[in-house]
């Protein structure tokens, strides 16, 4: 039996001068989430945005807000991107010494918790959380720029992964991140991804594609 799917639309590759009429546009289009790259110029090359543009979205749809966490340090900014309306929060275990520390602070605000793998982090560094988890967003690329070249040897861990979360028997969603396109979604869908990050993909063409775009990569 096939899982359903779903897209994650990093907005990173919008029209950022339009930033509130491409979220709908994605929203309308079908997406699943709405996948927002968070990072500081100081744990990742690049900088973003922060939770006032968190906030300023949330009016613009009412998907899931996928908050992909790229600073460091994460727990004192772990609120503020709670109240700005994130649902799902991600972060990555290299930010901060206590990453169960940091997933009970999500959770404590009601939100779902994940935790970002690298391209160079060992599916180890997940397995003491998967009874406290709710995602797992496996980087194939390294963190920091969208329209990266998809990393294969991550297909296997993406594999490893699917494997563990099913032995686990909890309700995990395995999320991959970068360089998503026709060619490679297929391979990490066979993989075992439930959810996938596409920038890119999503927002090539303008919106009369994005929706398209969406199903494509979907597999529908
Ligand atoms: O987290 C990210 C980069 O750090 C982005 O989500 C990712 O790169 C998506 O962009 P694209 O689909 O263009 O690769
Ligand atoms: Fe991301």
């Amino acid at each position: 039996m096939s899982r359903p799917v779903k897209i994650a639309p990093s907005i990173l590759s919008a029209d950022f001068a339009r930033l509130g009429d491409e979220v709908r546009a994605i929203t309308e289009a079908g997406a699943d989430y709405v996948h927002v790259d968070v990072m500081d110029g100081h744990f990742v090359p690049n900088l973003t945005i922060g939770p006032l543009v968190v906030k300023a979205l949330r009016a613009y749809s009412d998907l899931p807000f996928d908050v992909h966490l790229m600073i460091q340090p994460v727990d004192p900014f772990v609120e503020a991107f709670a109240e700005a309306g994130a649902d799902i929060i991600s972060f990555h275990p290299e930010a901060g010494p206590h990453p169960h520390r940091t997933v009970q602070l999500i959770k404590s605000l009601g939100k779902k918790a994940g935790l970002v793998l690298n391209p160079a982090t060992p599916v180890e560094a997940v397995e003491y959380l998967l009874g406290d988890i709710d995602l797992i967003l496996v980087m194939s690329v390294n963190p920091g720029f969208g329209g990266q070249g998809f990393i294969s040897s991550q297909l296997d861990k993406i594999a490893r992964l699917r494997r563990m979360i099913d032995d686990s028997g909890r309700e995990i969603e395995l999320e991959v991140d970068g360089g998503i396109n026709t060619r490679t979604a297929p391979q990490a869908i066979a993989a075992g991804a439930d959810v996938l990050v596409a920038g890119t993909a999503t927002f090539a063409g303008g919106p009369t594609a994005y929706g398209a775009n969406i199903r494509t990569l979907r597999g529908d």
